[in-house]
């Protein structure tokens, strides 16, 4: 087995991989050629629409499967090489927890904990224990697993996923599937794991939500990483929109139009429209105002990351790949 290698710890990466490649066997270029750095400490968003390499990409990072070009390194180690030893400190949720109808939940745990030859039995019960309690499901510790919500199941596959220490959590499209309040109760979890100091990588297609969760991202379109940074480099990087909210917007559209601003919307009682680069924003406003157009709101939407994919890809977010 080789030794840690100190460069990808010293740049603070838990996660990099190097022109990472895999193409599968029938022929199809799932991921080419990615160069990827999760920071320690950060809550990473794996962006991409359906198809475009994020779950094949997990399973390279976890050793599950070989890559055909490039490497990776987990916890400073390559992998595949080092899965034996970097695991252990990695909680992986992919595809849905393997669970048992007819056990309950805390009974689920148990047997999960049992499969650990790592795993002191004298302390199992407390273990299970205490990572119900970290889910939010201790009050249905008792109830039989196929009596939970797909939200409660997913909770307790996170259960299982922290019944040992771990430095990294893995997790693939974490809310796929979940009803709003679902989502909510996975997406302030990952926040509280986050922080108690456990970098999260988490794939999704859902753009809010990496919005509203991850202090970074990557984004993936086609197999290939498009970009990738802190989320707040990432909208900042993309330019806002212009939005009037109006009840005049014919008039209103008409006047931006003659002041320069390109890519008018209508939407309602919205108007909206990239801010011209050389216009002061007041001085709209106030053509607006002189040409008598009634104006309820008015300012710079701050760009989405849709706004970010949209610009880099000239592709809308729902292309499946
Ligand atoms: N075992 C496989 N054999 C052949 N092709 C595969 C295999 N698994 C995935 N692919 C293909 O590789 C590409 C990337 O798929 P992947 O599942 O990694 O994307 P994804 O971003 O995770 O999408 P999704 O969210 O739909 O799972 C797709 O075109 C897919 O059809």
């Amino acid at each position: 087995m080789s030794e840690p290698t100190a460069a990808h710890e010293e740049q603070g990466a838990v996660i990099s991989t190097q022109g990472l490649t895999k193409r599968y066997r029938g022929g199809q270029l799932a991921v080419e050629g990615l160069d990827l750095s999760v920071p320690r400490g950060s809550v990473f968003g794996f962006l991409g629409p359906n198809g475009s390499g994020k779950t094949t990409t997990i399973r390279m990072l976890l050793g599950l499967i070989e890559p055909t070009g490039g490497s990776a390194h987990v916890l400073g180690e390559p992998m595949p090489g080092s899965a034996r030893r970097v695991l252990p400190h990695v909680g992986a949720l992919i595809e849905g927890p393997a669970l048992y109808g007819y056990l309950t939940g805390r009974e689920n745990l148990l047997r999960y904990d049992a499969a650990d030859p790592t795993a002191d039995p004298r302390s199992r019960a407390a273990r299970a224990d205490r990572a119900l309690e970290r889910v939010g499901l201790s009050a249905a510790a008792a109830k039989k697993a196929r009596a939970y919500s797909l939200g409660m199941k997913q909770r307790l596959g996170l259960a299982a996923a922290l019944l040992q220490p771990r430095e990294l959590l893995v997790l693939d499209e974490p809310t796929n599937g979940l009803d709003p309040q679902g989502m909510r109760e996975i997406r302030s979890l990952v926040r509280e794991l986050a922080d108690d100091g456990i970098t999260v990588f988490l794939s999704s297609h859902l753009l809010d939500e990496i919005e509203q969760v991850c202090t970074h991202t990557a984004v993936m379109h086609r197999g290939r990483l498009i970009t990738q940074g802190t989320v707040a480099q990432m909208s900042a990087g993309a330019r806002g929109r212009l939005a009037v909210t109006t009840p005049d917007p014919g008039e209103a559209t008409r006047v931006l139009k003659e002041a320069g601003v390109a890519d008018l919307v209508t939407d309602g009682e919205e108007v909206s429209g990239e801010p011209p680069h050389a216009h002061e924003l007041a001085d709209l406003n106030a053509a607006l105002v002189r040409a008598g157009v009634r104006v309820r709101a008015f300012g710079l939407r701050r760009a989405s990351l849709e706004d970010v994919f949209v610009s880099l890809t000239g592709e809308g977010f729902d292309v499946a790949g």
